[in-house]
């Protein structure tokens, strides 16, 4: 099976892009405390409720299904702190089965065992569990999608845990943006700090793509309102541009074509792939050129003049860059998985150069290396704008909790967050 995220785009094409407004009020005056692992403001909770309390949040990704299982405490009079996170995934996602729905309830079922062994019994009805999904349900038809979604909420019903209204949904790319961006910026204390030094967040699923932001001044001014997300945390007023793509299904006669041929892969490399209901012939081009410089003209065309690019990137100093950032970096030798690292957008570049301009010596073990990582150059150069001296921080957690819109969501059911 071919297992590259670029290969993907370049099949199911444009990126549709998102710019939108998105207005979230988080309570005025909120309280927030500093702990070792993290820190949560003040949650939501039943009066007798006891000193810990937990949320449920599964993440059905295009590319896999996440739980997240957060268990809270009630610092009183202080007010409660993220004690740990558990996690666990599974592949594929639940796109994977749109034709077999039942099976996307047996994916929930196996990882709610994993939240049964999590949250004490006594908590188990008063523990809220979530889901939202993201661009591979986005992509189904609606409603092989909802069949997929009905499913889960059978698994969820079925389970101990507490349903509420809404539980299972679609969330949209601003949303996703937004909710890493809190989960970030919380996990990093920058909310709570009040300085308005927040991180900006890049998010790349498997058919998405995110990058949120506190903008400048001159942004808010420049930027068409509908780039603009604003909410209220502490009597202040946070304004994020937030910026979201999900790669669309194309309609034109090229997906019809059974070969595919790219300067980003070795001359000898052939593989089928089968995606969207037919089979293609994966190739290198036999005769043709090869290398980065051709490559990047390849990524160009689905990157180049899709994406807005807000003029104050070129300023922007560090972003916390997550999830196929993360991976393909790990996989180019840039950072090491388990501590992850920063590097800078000049890093991928290099590192994209050196790979594409000796194909044959990656053909064996890593054939899509060349490809994944030229198109994350130019999506950060040529699609967002950023300098090469751009630093990425790339982590998988922070404070040994996963850098994901999850926290963020659970955030936002305790809280009542409204995005608009
Ligand atoms: N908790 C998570 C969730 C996803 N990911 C990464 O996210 C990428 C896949 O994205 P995804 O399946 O969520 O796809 P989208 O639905 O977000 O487009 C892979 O690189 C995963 O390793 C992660 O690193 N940690
Ligand atoms: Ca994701």
């Amino acid at each position: 099976m071919v297992k590259s995220r670029s290969l993907h785009l370049l099949f199911t094409g444009w990126c549709h892009c998102r710019y939108s407004l998105s207005v979230f009020n988080v309570g005025i005056g909120l309280d927030l405390s500093v702990g070792v692992e993290g820190v949560l403001p003040s949650l939501a909770r039943p009066a007798n409720a006891s000193r810990i309390f937990h949320g449920i949040v599964f993440d059905a990704g295009s590319t896999g299904t996440r739980i997240h299982v957060y268990t809270f405490i009630q610092k009183d009079p202080e007010l409660p702190l993220l004690e740990k996170e558990t996690f666990q995934s599974v592949k594929p996602g639940l796109s994977a089965y749109a034709d077999t729905p039942e099976t996307a309830g047996e994916t929930v079922r196996q990882l709610l065992r994993v939240a049964k062994k999590a949250v004490p019994h006594v908590e188990w009805e008063r523990t809220p569990v979530v889901l939202r999904a993201t661009a591979g349900l986005r992509l189904l038809p609606p409603k092989k999608a909802q069949a997929l979604l009905d499913e889960v909420e059978v698994a969820f019903e079925e389970s101990p845990f507490f349903v509420p209204d809404n539980s299972v949904h679609i969330m949209n790319g601003t949303d996703e943006g937004i909710l890493a961006w809190v989960t970030v910026n919380f996990l990093t204390g920058q909310l709570q700090a009040k300085t308005k030094k927040t991180v900006g967040t890049l998010d790349l699923g498997g058919a998405s793509t995110q990058i949120t932001f506190l903008p400048k001044f001159k942004t808010i001014e420049s930027a068409p309102p509908d780039h603009i997300a604003r909410f209220d945390l502490l009597s202040t007023t946070y304004e994020l541009y937030t910026h979201s793509c999900t790669d669309t299904h194309q309609t034109d006669s090229s997906l019809e074509r059974k070969v595919f041929e790219s300067s980003c892969l070795s001359r000898k490399f052939r593989e089928d792939w089968s995606f969207g209901g037919l089979t293609y012939k994966i190739s290198g081009i036999p005769d043709g050129s090869t290398g980065f410089t051709e490559c990047y003209k390849e990524m160009l065309k689905v990157v180049k003049g899709v994406i807005h690019q807000p003029p104050e990137l070129q300023d922007s100093n560090t972003f916390y860059a997550f999830s196929y950032y993360f991976d393909i970096a790990v996989e180019a030798g840039l950072i090491d998985e388990r501590r992850g690292g920063m590097v800078k957008v000049q890093d991928y570049s290099i590192r994209a150069k050196e790979v594409c301009n000796k194909l044959s010596m990656y053909l064996a073990t890593k054939p899509f290396l060349c490809m994944d990582i030229t198109y994350i150059t130019c999506l950060l150069k040529d699609g967002f704008g950023f300098k090469d001296e751009t630093i990425l921080k790339l982590t998988q957690k922070v404070n040994n909790v996963e850098t994901s819109w999850a926290l963020g969501a659970i955030f936002d059911y305790f809280q009542n967050i409204k995005i608009h």
